[in-house]
């Protein structure tokens, strides 16, 4: 346990109704009770209760005493609180002033100032939550959606680790399985251990990839795929962001070059978040303004994740499309054959040889026909089954990713070695080293270095 008492500002700087010092360590109460008047002493105060009373600076003058804030405490006994330690909150009036003197005067009376993250890192130290928990509390501070946030909070809660803890529970006894079996080699125990071995290594594998692929899906439901929409001018690319995104966001008209510049928008398609960027359609032109338009849209396309590359099915193939077909073919790309309401021009076995049926979909933006293809499309290219959004768990931490990858790769050396006919107390050194970086995910052993570096990322209070 820790001998300090630390204190800071909990809520962000700034006017608002109400704002928090909080309070941790074993001199919490006798810290804060030294600075408040109140009817019941907080020392006697019951834990988990809420007192109302008056800061006070008795320091000031000899007999007067200067009344800092109104405000409302709350006691929390150890280890029922957050960082389980004994916790006080004290809740001021907001805005910064009361606030800071109040901070101010906590620190006099005997309280350090904490460092950022450090409540947290308490709740780390003191057993309370797990690193990857812990870690999860600074992507749930971070979130800018209702997604991103429930899955940060699920790993808060310790979503994740309820994964880990059993794997590395396999590989320990397994490990304690191959060990016995050396320490009394009968005739052929080793061909045993290696069949035991290569079993539940194969087993731990598949659960090491499906989070990994996991988190590759995680990803694009947090961030939003980047998608660009590309073809030849009045193909109808914007108004098929318009049909995506429910309303008239960009302008359309009849006359080809009528986007110049990119708009964006972001949209869902079957629960998937897309960020769309319409652009400038793609052709020769002595416009100066619509020149540097298509040369945007060129530069759009390079880092796009999905193109959806709008063709005219009421129009023959042109040789610029033919070109963005060649072009993009080995890229994520679905293409749309747009006009389907129109009579049919296009000769699709054209694209049909360079791209497989599900990455072709035929639709009518303007009469709003056959987007529920498209969803099907983009969700078969990104998604392994359906997209789950509910109760998966999803690793979006590049740390656990990485730690991750490095157990994916001492499982596969273990169970090659089965086949090579390795010893089998060198096979141990990787499957323990597999089970060691499933632990460093939890912090198991985590090292000065690595505590600073993720805690210091956190915000002061936190
Ligand atoms: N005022 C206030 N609001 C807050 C927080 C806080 O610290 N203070 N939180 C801070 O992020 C979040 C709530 N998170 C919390 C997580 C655990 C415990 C806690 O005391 N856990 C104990 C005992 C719980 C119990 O009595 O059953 C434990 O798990 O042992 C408190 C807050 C959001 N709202
Ligand atoms: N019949 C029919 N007309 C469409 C459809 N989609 C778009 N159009 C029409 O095609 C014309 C061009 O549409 P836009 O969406 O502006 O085309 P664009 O690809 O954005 O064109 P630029 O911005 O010039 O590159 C407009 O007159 C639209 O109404 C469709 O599905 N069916
Ligand atoms: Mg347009």
């Amino acid at each position: 346990m820790n001998e300090d008492t630390i204190a800071a500002i909990a809520t962000a700087l700034g006017e608002g109704s109400i704002a928090v010092v909080r309070v941790s360590g074993p001199d919490a109460v006798d810290t804060v009770a030294k600075v408040l008047k109140s009817k019941t002493d907080l020392r006697e105060a019951p834990s988990h209760t809420v007192q109302y009373g008056w800061i006070v600076d008795r320091e000031q003058g000899q007999d007067q005493e200067l009344v800092l804030d109104e405000v409302l405490v709350t006691v929390m006994k150890g280890p029922r609180s957050f960082t389980a330690e004994d916790v006080v909150e004290v809740s001021t009036h907001g805005g910064i002033v009361a606030v800071k003197s109040v901070l101010e005067l906590i620190l006099r009376s005997g309280a350090r100032m904490a460092e950022p993250g450090e409540f947290t890192k308490r709740a780390f130290l003191n057993g309370r939550i797990d690193l990857a928990q812990a870690e999860a509390v600074i992507d749930l501070i971070r979130s800018k959606s209702d997604r991103a946030f429930q899955m940060a909070r699920k790993q808060a809660e310790g979503a994740l680790s309820k994964m880990i803890f059993p794997m590395r529970q396999k590989l320990i006894e397994l490990l304690a399985h191959v060990e016995v079996n050396i320490d009394y080699p009968e005739h052929d125990v080793d061909n045993v251990s290696a069949d035991l071995i290569r079993e539940q290594c194969t087993e731990t594998l598949a659960q090491v990839e499906k989070l990994l692929n996991q988190a590759n899906e995680g990803k694009i439901l947090r961030e939003g795929i980047m998608t660009v929409i590309v073809g030849r001018p009045n193909a109808g690319k914007s108004s098929l962001l318009n049909a995506l995104a429910r309303e008239n966001k960009a302008i359309v008209t009849d006359i080809p070059g009528t986007t110049r510049d990119i708009v964006e928008e972001s949209v869902a398609l079957a629960g998937i978040p897309l960020r769309l960027l319409d652009t400038a359609g793609i052709r020769e032109t002595s416009d100066k303004v619509e020149q540097i338009g298509v040369e945007r849209s060129h530069t759009a396309l390079v880092e796009a994740e999905l193109i959806l590359l709008v063709l005219n099915h009421h129009e023959p193939l042109h040789e610029d499309e033919r070109k963005l077909l060649a072009q993009l073919k080995d890229r994520p790309t679905i293409v749309v054959v747009n006009k389907i309401d129109l009579p049919g021009e296009l000769d699709v076995s054209e694209v049909e040889r360079d791209y497989p049926k599900e990455r072709i979909v035929s639709l009518s933006a303007k009469e709003g026909e056959g987007i529920e293809a498209l969803e099907l499309a983009v969700s078969s290219l990104f998604f392994s089954g359906k997209v789950e959004a509910g109760d998966m768990t999803y690793v979006s931490n590049a740390r656990h990713i990485a730690l991750l990858y490095e157990t994916k790769r001492s499982l596969k050396d273990a169970i090659q070695a089965t086949y090579e006919g390795i010893p089998i107390d060198l096979i141990q050194i990787d499957i323990a080293a597999s089970w060691e970086s499933l632990g460093q995910i939890l912090g198991d052993a985590a090292g000065d270095s690595l505590l600073d570096q993720i805690f210091s990322q956190f915000c002061l209070g936190k």
